[in-house]
């Protein structure tokens, strides 16, 4: 089943064209990963799909609804993480953590923050104000709040952000073990090659807001000939950097 479907969607901000008419979907289970270097359209791709902007052109189905027209019903069975958001300072993780599990109507609250503090290993953060945390003890709190009310669709923006190679490593394998239990349908935003290789279960090439390629990590490494995603990647940016480089007379 399609949890995502996105058709011609287009973004554009006065005369910049943030996302240029993009079209994909994500099913139950499935794990989508939008690749493209900076200011490809990433971010504004998930800041449409969580309706926090409204798209110039096209539409975004999400659980079979007309997000412009359901945005209210949906809204409760999603999620997401990004390090762009920052949760209130002043407050505890533990405290951050209980206004969202309210806001989501979560029925237990304090025994979900028990779960995901185990989980996410936040035993020794979760009294602390999230204004004193690390960048990299934020980004786990931050993710705490993504799976609180276990999510159906969650949109991961960087989610590996700041942490060391270790707790990345532990994390990925802890959306994994979510994914496998859930069903959930996950869109994935990332400049970690590493991580998209191993998530993700299609790969979108954004680049100057269109997909300029797209398969699973295999295939694209495949048809580039390349050892890894990330070479692929570097295939994708170097073709940019020659079309843009100024004409001499
Ligand atoms: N509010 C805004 N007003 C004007 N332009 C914007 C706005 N938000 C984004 N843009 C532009 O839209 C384009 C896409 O930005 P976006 O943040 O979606 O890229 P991104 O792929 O997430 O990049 P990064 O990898 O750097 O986070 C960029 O050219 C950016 O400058």
């Amino acid at each position: 089943m399609d949890i995502v479907v996105v058709d011609n969607l287009e973004k554009r901000f006065g005369a910049v064209c943030a996302v240029g008419g993009i079209s994909f979907r994500v099913a139950a289970g499935q794990t989508v990963a939008l690749l493209g270097g900076n200011g490809a359209g990433k971010t504004t791709t998930i800041s449409m799909l969580l309706g926090l902007l409204l798209p110039s052109a096209g539409s975004i189905r999400l659980f079979g609804s007309d997000i412009a027209r359901s945005r209210a019903a949906v809204l409760p069975r999603m999620n997401f993480s990004s390090p762009y958001v920052d949760l209130p300072h002043r407050l505890t993780a533990r405290e951050n953590l209980t206004v969202f599990a309210r806001l989501y109507g979560i029925r237990n609250p304090a025994q979900r923050i028990a779960e995901l503090t185990t989980a996410l290993d936040l035993g020794a953060l979760v009294d602390r104000r999230t204004g004193s945390l690390s960048a990299g003890q934020k980004t786990r709190v931050a993710l705490a709040k993504a799976l609180l009310n276990k999510p159906e669709l969650l949109l991961l923006d960087e989610p590996t952000a700041s942490l060391d190679p270790d707790t990345a490593d532990w994390i990925r394998h802890y959306l994994e073990v979510f994914q496998k239990e859930t069903g959930a349908a996950i869109l994935l935003a990332s400049h970690n090659m590493g991580e998209v290789e191993r998530l993700a279960d299609e790969v979108l090439m954004l680049r100057k807001g269109k997909i300029v390629d797209r398969g699973t990590p295999d295939d694209l490494i495949y048809r580039f000939g390349r050892q890894n995603l990330e070479e692929v990647f570097l295939d994708i940016a170097r073709d940019r950097r020659v079309a843009e480089l100024p004409v001499l007379s």
